[in-house]
């Protein structure tokens, strides 16, 4: 089996003069959970829509598990919840499975599989209805996961659901993903992508940012000094560090340093002088990072609702 699940090409789709997909090239490989990040409005559906051969870009490429998207190939290997799924309120949720496991031409045995993989087996007989809104989106996983598809593609899989369901739905993503399953999720949620994801695409306004793991995103360690004289710690670490990896913040500096270096940077601050107070490695949170990334683009708005629209 090949190492890489999906790539894409440039994949651009344009609405008019708008672009909601702007040349993404992008590679997912083989067992890992691929986060796709990015506020409302960036592309994230678009990008999944164009994958599964529902929507037709407007130029570039994308092969997934091999073929073209929409391939009948491709379809088989992927199990996608892009929309809210469409259930009958009155059928059990073992029964409304079993409506797709006989439309896909699958075994009934696999909705019960299906069922036990996200933990919904004792209610699998109780009509949808009665469901809460976690456990409707437990089963919407459930009938991607039906006929075991080779990948998985969630679309805002937590989106809608309290702290205690999002919970869930996070841990069964990560059991999905220990078991061996690929899995491409879209989130505007950026501490979900750090607790869940390997890799992660950052979008916004249909442009990728980035895409790296999610240490790499965070960037090296940083070292929080404080200092006095703040002059001459300054020039010190500026010495040892590089002017560029060095910054004055509110209680003292930052040194864009590996975590080694604090005893050098300790040891010269004394040799020059200087009272040292305090220092700590300290991490850059994705959503620093993330607003970094976007702050220089005006338009983009991360709590932003954009119109829904045309054929969504
Ligand atoms: N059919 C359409 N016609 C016109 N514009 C569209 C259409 N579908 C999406 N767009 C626009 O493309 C951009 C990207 O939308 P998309 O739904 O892919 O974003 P998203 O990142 O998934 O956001 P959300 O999480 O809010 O769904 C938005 O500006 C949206 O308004």
């Amino acid at each position: 089996m090949t190492n890489t699940i999906v790539t894409t090409d440039r994949l651009t789709k344009r609405y008019g003069e708008h672009a909601a997909a702007d040349e993404v090239s992008l590679t997912v490989h083989a067992g890992e959970v691929y986060g796709f990040l990015g506020p409302n409005g960036a592309g994230k559906t678009t990008m999944l829509r164009m994958l599964l051969g529902l929507l037709r870009p407007t130029s570039g490429s994308a092969t997934i598990l091999g073929h073209a998207p929409g391939h009948p190939a491709a379809v088989a290997g992927i199990g996608a919840l892009i929309e809210g799924p469409g259930f009958y309120p009155y059928l059990s949720g073992r029964d409304n499975l079993r409506v797709l496991t006989r439309y896909q031409g699958i075994d009934d045995g696999s909705a019960d599989d299906a069922l036990r993989r996200v933990e919904l087996s004792s209610r699998g007989g109780d009509p949808f209805r009665t469901y809460s809104l976690g456990m409707k989106q437990r089963l919407g996983v459930a009938s991607a996961l039906l006929g075991d598809p080779e990948l998985l593609i969630l679309d805002e899989p937590t989106n809608g659901l309290d702290p205690a369901g999002m919970a869930e739905m996070r841990r069964l993503i990560v059991d999905l993903a220990e078991g061996g399953q690929t899995v491409i999720l879209s989130s505007h949620i950026l501490s979900e992508v750090q607790e869940i994801c390997d890799r992660v695409g950052v979008i916004s306004n249909g442009r990728l940012l980035a895409e790296s793991t999610v240490s790499e995103l965070r960037g090296g360690s940083t070292l929080r000094v404080r200092a006095e004289p703040v002059d001459t710690a300054l020039a010190v670490a500026m010495g040892i560090a590089g002017d560029d990896a060095v910054r004055v913040v509110d209680d003292g500096l930052d040194i864009d340093v590996d975590v080694s270096a604090a005893p050098r940077i300790a040891r010269e601050l004394v040799e020059a002088d200087v009272a040292i107070h305090e220092i700590r490695p300290t991490e850059r949170s994705l959503e620093d990072v993330f607003f970094e990334m976007t702050s220089d683009r005006t338009d983009t708005e991360p709590s932003t609702d954009h119109a829904e629209e045309g054929d969504r």
